[in-house]
């Protein structure tokens, strides 16, 4: 075993890796990851792209019960002889793009891979039918930036951030993976901010909508839509009129979507099916 306490040592120069697979080489950052998590024996925790186990195996050592998801055969294999008498356990040979996500509540603590990572959260926190609780995840650096951003760059992100804490703990660097990506890598941790009923879920998805519609516009002009006078209501949410809408942070559009569907003079447009139920 080399010194760095993996099975799998790290390269010094980065190899053509087409696959993308690149197994965290430092049991440190897996040990932190799961504690991030908080995870207990009552948690039901999904790692996507187990590989090897460099996360499943601390997962193991929790007590919770844990659904291993690989598309590889070959690491199916391996990681069900490594973990072999961990009873609470399930090595799944499956694609994270199309695996059935639990209806239960669940967590998910993980190292996902690049080429998926966007699909994978978009299953994870567009619909409003997840029963993803929280999270701790491995992903690309950039892609952690882009999701924990104040301002969101789109209306999807927005969507995400509204209802999701999502919160850069770190970056890794590329050297504690083997082989090593191009790039750095981050440790992400998403933490479901509550659970919001139907009307306040399409208000808000209406607001964030005319926020992202025109982005620059201040954000006086996303609301004008509902005939209100618009200055008044969005200085009583502690929301600058004059701010460009894309910029409110999104959990202060949330606020304003849960005081305005209690008002049942108001009247919200159905989500799109893609924001209701998992569509893999
Ligand atoms: C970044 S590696 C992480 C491996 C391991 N969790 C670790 O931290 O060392 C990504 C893993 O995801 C697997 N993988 C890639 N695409 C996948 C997909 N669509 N569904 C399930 N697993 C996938 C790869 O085979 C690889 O084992």
């Amino acid at each position: 075993m080399p010194a760095n306490g993996s099975s799998h040592p790290a390269r010094k120069h980065p190899k053509p890796n087409p696959s993308g697979v690149h197994f965290l080489a430092a049991p440190r950052i897996a040990d932190e990851l799961v504690r991030s998590a908080a995870i207990t024996e009552a948690d039901l925790v999904v790692d996507f792209g187990a590989g090897h186990g460099a996360i499943t195996a601390p997962l193991a050592r929790t007590g919770a019960e844990i659904l291993a998801v690989e598309r590889d055969p070959e690491f199916v294999r391996k990681l069900r002889t490594r973990l072999s008498d961990a009873r609470n356990v399930r090595v799944i040979p499956a694609d994270a793009r199309t695996f059935s996500l639990p209806r239960k509540k669940f967590a998910v603590v993980a190292s996902i891979p690049y080429a998926v990572s966007t699909a994978l959260m978009r299953r994870l926190l567009s619909p409003t039918a997840s029963a993803l609780d929280r999270a701790a995840l491995i992903v690309e650096w950039g892609f952690a930036k882009r999701l924990s951003a104040t301002s969101p760059r789109d209306l999807e992100t927005a969507w995400w951030a509204a209802r999701f804490e999502l919160r850069l703990v770190r970056r890794i660097p590329a050297r504690h993976f083997s082989p090593a990506p191009k790039v750095d890598s981050a440790h992400l941790t998403v933490h479901r901010r509550g659970k919001p009923d139907k009307l306040t879920d399409r208000a808000l998805w209406t607001l964030l909508q005319a926020a992202h519609r025109t982005p620059h516009a201040p954000a006086r002009t996303a609301v004008a839509f509902l005939g209100r006078k618009p200055h008044r209501l969005l200085k009583a949410n502690g929301i600058d009129p004059e701010r460009a809408a894309a910029a409110v942070p999104p959990p202060d559009w949330a606020a304003l979507a849960r005081q305005l569907a209690a008002d049942r003079s108001l009247h919200w447009p159905p989500l799109p099916r893609a924001l209701r139920e998992d569509r893999r």
